[in-house]
């Protein structure tokens, strides 16, 4: 469990984390989005220990469940967002240089890492060189050196970044089976489908967590209404500056129109497409709610 009581660190004049009070609980995959520069690295880092807070508290307990898998645990793993991997060293090699770090058994390490490469795919690559690796595998690696230590707690700062879709994928079906064996796991994230699989996610803005629940409630609680609208058109900002609309996106053959009243955007944009010189009638249909919805709403308008 992780809980943070008004925790706040700034930078000079930059407020980095404003009072910050959120709630891991035991086995939940929290995970944590927002923009860049919303302070979610600065708010991972003093969960870690690794930045002193100027407010607040951390509070961490390891989880009871998983307790009997895990005995000589330590209470918290921890993968920044660049992890430092040494390329000329093997991937056996950085293993043992950072279960040594943590004086870790040379032969506890070597079982454990048999268990962990397993898991991750990288036994055959026990022996390549770090820079030899692919981006994912990379992460993978990273991923491995942290959970060398049996954390009850995991801390992962966008452990998937910039990694292709098929790698990314396989990263979390790790982390849901690291978490059904009793770890709980705090995650960061740019993607918002990795966000849709945690059991939880706030959302950090300015500093501050200006939203924190599951994904459905999240989604439940969007204030507007979602249109799959498709034209025949190049022209992406067809609809971005009608009152009606609260966001516009296109993506090549539709739009996904954000707004609050129906009928209203459906009239604003057929009156659009006939001054454009658009013939055909406007093809739309109701959608549901995304979290990628519900993150440029509170990114742009603060209003979930
Ligand atoms: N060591 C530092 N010195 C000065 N300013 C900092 C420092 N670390 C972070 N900041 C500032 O604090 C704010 C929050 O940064 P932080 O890295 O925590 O955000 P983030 O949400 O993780 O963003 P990103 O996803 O881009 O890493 C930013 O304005 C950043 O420039």
């Amino acid at each position: 469990m992780i809980k943070t009581e008004n925790l706040g660190k700034s930078f000079g004049p930059v407020v980095a984390v404003d009072e910050v009070s959120i709630h891991v609980p035991g086995g939940a995959i929290y995970g944590l989005v927002g923009p860049d520069g919303a302070g979610k690295t600065t708010l991972m880092r003093m969960i870690c220990g690794l930045i002193v807070p100027d407010r607040g508290r951390v509070l961490l307990t390891a989880p009871t469940a998983g307790l009997e898998q895990r005995p000589a645990g330590s209470v918290l793993g921890y993968m920044p967002q660049r992890f430092g991997l040494y390329g000329d060293l093997t991937v056996m090699e950085n293993i043992n240089f950072f279960g040594a770090l943590y004086k870790i058994k040379r032969s506890t390490i070597k079982e454990r890492a048999d268990e962990l490469l397993d898991m991750t795919g990288l036994l055959p690559f026990k022996n390549r060189l770090a820079d030899n690796l692919s981006g994912g595998m990379k992460q993978k690696l990273a991923l491995t050196c942290a959970l060398v230590t049996r954390p009850g707690l995991l801390v992962l700062d966008e452990p998937t970044y910039g990694v292709d879709p098929g790698f990314r994928k396989d990263f979390w079906r790790i982390l849901y089976r690291l978490n059904k064996e009793g770890m709980t796991i705090m995650v960061s994230t740019p993607y918002m489908d990795e966000a849709e699989l945690c059991s939880k996610v706030a959302f950090m803005d300015k500093g501050r967590v200006v939203a924190a629940d599951s994904p459905a409630k999240l989604k439940s609680s969007f204030p507007y209404r979602v249109l799959e609208v498709r034209v025949d058109t190049r022209r992406p900002g067809l609809f971005n500056d009608l009152p009606q609309v609260v966001d516009a996106a296109f993506y090549g053959d539709k739009f996904r129109v954000v707004v609050e009243d129906v009928p209203a955007a459906r009239q604003a944009m057929e009156q659009r497409m006939a001054a454009s010189g658009l013939a055909g009638e406007l093809r739309c249909s109701e959608v549901s709610p995304t979290m990628e919805d519900v993150f440029i709403a509170l990114a742009e308008k603060e209003v979930v």
